[in-house]
């Protein structure tokens, strides 16, 4: 193997550019040369790919989002348009590629790997959403900002005594909820992978006011419901004074704290060296604090499985 090629795709998570860095890195100091190709599978089928050096990878470590860029680029689930991206590699004497993205992204590597290019996904994204990994690039960076803006948001709702329904991000998956809820205290966390009742918590709200609790913090996954429409659900059961927040694209940005950049720099690494084993089609993770490896055929039958001991514990602790 000469030259490897690599790529950012999905949403952007913090901690992408330093495993861009382990992966270019890693690469350089085994003589093999690497290209980086800019805005995901649509950068790579229009041939915006580059030769990259030890020092483009400087200063990059401490940065949020992909210096790469990322797309989503839906058109390269059809297979000419994939055919069209490995023109583009063969072109620039690519022979195997590293994919940093989510679930989306892997099923764009397990094409290539199909058509007889090497690639190796790593899970680069905010959501934790990936099977065969108790962590992706980005989850513990993003956790943190929305647990920042909670704490902000909690001042203001005990100085006015009101509920806030705080909309967090994760697509599909409850794991940042979980966890943000946790570490803020929450009253309620509502996931997409757990039955709720809305009478009940604001039953519980009340109550918890009753005991007197000056605010009320709803942490809200965004595949469950709207969190206007959540409020205004609740206040269909409570006569307390209640706001909607969404937190939105902040989550996916700053810059990656020291968790992600280890990961990424331990999982960057490793991709490359399972690509100088010949190896290929792999989906890279972190379970058990070892560093695996799992065909990413295998990740599309399985499920993530979150930490849903935190939710039971929120409820404990919320009373
Ligand atoms: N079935 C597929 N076949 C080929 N390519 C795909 C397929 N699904 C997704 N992709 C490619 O991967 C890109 C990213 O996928 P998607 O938008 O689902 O994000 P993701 O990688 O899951 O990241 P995240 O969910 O964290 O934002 C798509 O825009 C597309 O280019
Ligand atoms: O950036 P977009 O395309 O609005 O996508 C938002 C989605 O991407 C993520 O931020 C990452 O997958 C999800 O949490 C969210 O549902
Ligand atoms: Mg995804």
């Amino acid at each position: 193997m000469k030259r490897i090629g690599i790529l950012t795709s999905g949403g952007d998570a913090p901690g992408m550019n330093a495993a861009i860095r382990a992966v270019t890195r890693t690469a350089l100091a085994n003589g093999i040369e690497v290209c980086g190709i800019r805005y995901g599978y649509a950068g790579l089928v229009a041939g915006d790919i580059f030769q990259m050096t030890s020092e483009t990878v400087a200063d990059k470590i401490s940065r949020g989002g992909t210096f790469l860029y990322s797309a989503r680029f839906p058109e390269f689930k059809e297979e000419e348009v994939q055919l069209k991206g490995i023109e583009q590699l063969k072109k620039h004497g690519i022979d195997a590629l590293v994919v940093i993205g989510g679930d989306g992204s892997y099923h764009g590597a397990l094409k290539l790997t199909r058509h007889g290019y090497n690639a190796i996904g790593l899970p680069g994204s905010i959501d934790n959403d990936i099977p065969y990994t108790d962590y992706t690039i980005g989850f513990d960076t993003a956790c943190n900002t929305a647990m920042e803006a909670i704490d902000k948001i909690r001042d203001t709702a005990t100085s006015h005594q009101r509920v806030f329904v705080v909309n967090v991000m994760g697509r599909d998956c409850g794991d940042i909820a979980m966890h943000v809820g946790v570490a803020t205290g929450a009253d309620a966390i509502v996931i997409p992978e757990e039955p709720f009742d809305i009478k009940e918590i604001a039953e519980n709200l009340k109550q918890g006011f009753a005991n007197g609790k000056k605010h009320g913090i709803v942490v809200l996954a965004e595949g469950v419901m709207d969190a206007e429409k959540f409020k205004d659900e609740l206040l269909k059961y409570g006569d307390f004074d209640a706001r909607a927040n969404v937190l939105g694209h902040m989550q996916r940005g700053g810059s990656p704290t020291m968790r992600d950049r280890v990961v990424a720099s331990e999982m960057g690494a490793y991709a490359v060296k399972l690509l100088l084993e010949g190896k290929g089609g792999l989906a890279v993770g972190m379970e058990n604090n070892k560093l695996t490896h799992h065909d990413i055929l295998d990740l599309f039958d399985a499920k993530h499985h979150g930490n849903y001991a935190l939710y039971s514990l929120n409820k404990d602790l919320a009373k």
